[in-house]
């Protein structure tokens, strides 16, 4: 099933349960009005309904503890489920939903707008397009790309009705995420045979500290030892940020002094995670500029000094981008890819953008996996990133 396929799927099927809700909630709104025969009869109709649907209302038991509003609790917590992987999947899609809430308006507000001006599909009509997806952070490239594709496209070519345009528009975008994403490896990779080294890179503030704080919780919880590196020397505080999280994941922290070579440090954590036969070492790094080469080249150095004990590491170097940074981010993953071997993209602070087409950008211009998405500051929101809760909570008010 493709991606689109899986968008529609979990469309309709929360579209059947919202019905099935709403019958519930007229039920028992009018029961006081009623003799107990019409009620009898109505409940039977009610639970006629719901067999129709086969599966047994469950809840998990993460959705229990999200209340957002009134509304959306009732909408999103009460989820008919098959199995138990699919309670998860759901409970993880209220989590997506939340977090992309500003990015899913922006989106719908960009594209609401674009359609109302919808009177053909002409010229002005594909560069207005391209406008619209410009704005919404997808990347130059993949706008000209979707845009490119739909002039051959006979069933756009055919609509009259905005909603039509609309929907060809989002199966394309969801069909172009999918195919340039094929070949993507978004998995961690561990180390078998000993300590795995997974090194943060990426700009001041985008927020690697915080991720490495909640990643040492997550693996911390798993049963992993966990050993963390302040190799960040260069802003005053970094250290002292580290060993909080530290303290509240229970995990240690090997520190220099400020300002000290971080390259010792580096060698003082490798040394002892290696003998001490830690699970996993996070190495933060300083909010190095992209276009300081002194800096890059510490990088690489800090590499070096951990493949001497450690050949086959880092394992990961995850690079820590800031969302709400738009291109911008997409500017430093260019230059931090050329020059330090990154493997995989953390995205941060998605919470606080609107503009979450940046997703898009990196898979199609960047070819690196999105492998974790920050969606606020506590240690759980941090998730695994997953395409297919992406565009259902991006695309999910968009599409009737
Ligand atoms: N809303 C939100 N805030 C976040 C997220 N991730 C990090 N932050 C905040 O972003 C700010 C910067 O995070 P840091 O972890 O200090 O960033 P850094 O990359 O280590 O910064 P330097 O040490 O200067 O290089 C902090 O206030 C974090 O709480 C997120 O996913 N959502």
């Amino acid at each position: 099933m493709g991606l689109f396929d899986i968008f529609r799927k979990k469309k309709t099927d929360n579209q059947e349960e919202e019905g099935n809700q709403q019958a519930s909630r007229v039920s028992s709104e009018s029961r006081s009005d009623q003799t107990s025969d019409q009620l009898l009869e109505e409940q039977h109709d009610v639970q006629s309904e719901l067999d129709k649907s086969e599966a047994p209302v469950v809840k998990s038991p993460e959705t229990e503890t999200e209340t957002e509003t009134e509304t959306e609790t009732e909408t999103e917590t009460e989820t008919e489920t098959e199995t138990e992987t699919e309670t998860e999947i759901e409970s993880e899609q209220q989590v997506y939903n939340k977090g992309l809430e500003k990015t899913r308006t922006g989106f719908a507000a960009r594209f609401n707008k674009f359609l109302a001006n919808f009177r053909s599909v002409d010229e002005d009509f594909f560069e207005e397009l391209e406008e619209t997806l410009v704005g919404a952070d997808v990347g130059f490239d993949m706008a000209i790309k979707i845009s490119d594709e739909l002039r051959e496209e006979v069933k756009l070519e055919n609509a009259k009705r905005k909603e039509d345009v609309r929907d060809v528009i989002i199966k394309k975008m969801v069909d172009l995420y999918e195919a340039d994403g094929v070949d993507e490896d978004a998995t961690m990779h561990f180390n078998a045979n000993g300590t795995t080294v997974i090194l943060f890179v990426g700009v001041n503030g985008v927020g690697k500290t915080t991720t490495i704080g909640k990643l040492a919780t997550k693996y911390r919880q798993q049963g992993k030892s966990v050993l963390l590196a302040a190799a960040d020397t260069f802003r005053a505080g970094a250290t002292k940020q580290l060993q909080e999280w530290g303290e509240r994941a229970g995990v240690p922290v090997v520190a220099g002094k400020e300002k000290a070579d971080p390259a010792s440090v580096v060698f003082e954590a490798v040394a002892k995670a290696r003998d001490e036969h830690y699970d996993i070492l996070f190495v933060d790094t300083a909010g190095r500029l992209q276009n300081n080469v002194n800096l890059m080249q510490e990088l690489e150095k800090m590499k070096r000094i951990i493949q001497r004990e450690i050949p086959d590491a880092p394992h990961e170097v995850l690079l820590v981008l800031d969302a709400t940074t738009g291109q911008n981010a997409l500017q430093q993953a260019k230059l931090f890819k050329d020059s330090s071997d990154v493997t995989g993209i953390v995205l941060t602070k998605m919470d606080g953008t609107a503009k979450g087409g940046i997703v898009f950008a990196i898979r199609s211009e960047m070819h690196l996996p999105v492998k974790w998405i920050g969606f606020g500051e506590k240690a759980s929101d941090l998730r695994v990133f997953k395409p297919e809760e992406f565009i259902y909570s991006l695309f999910k008010d968009l599409i009737e």
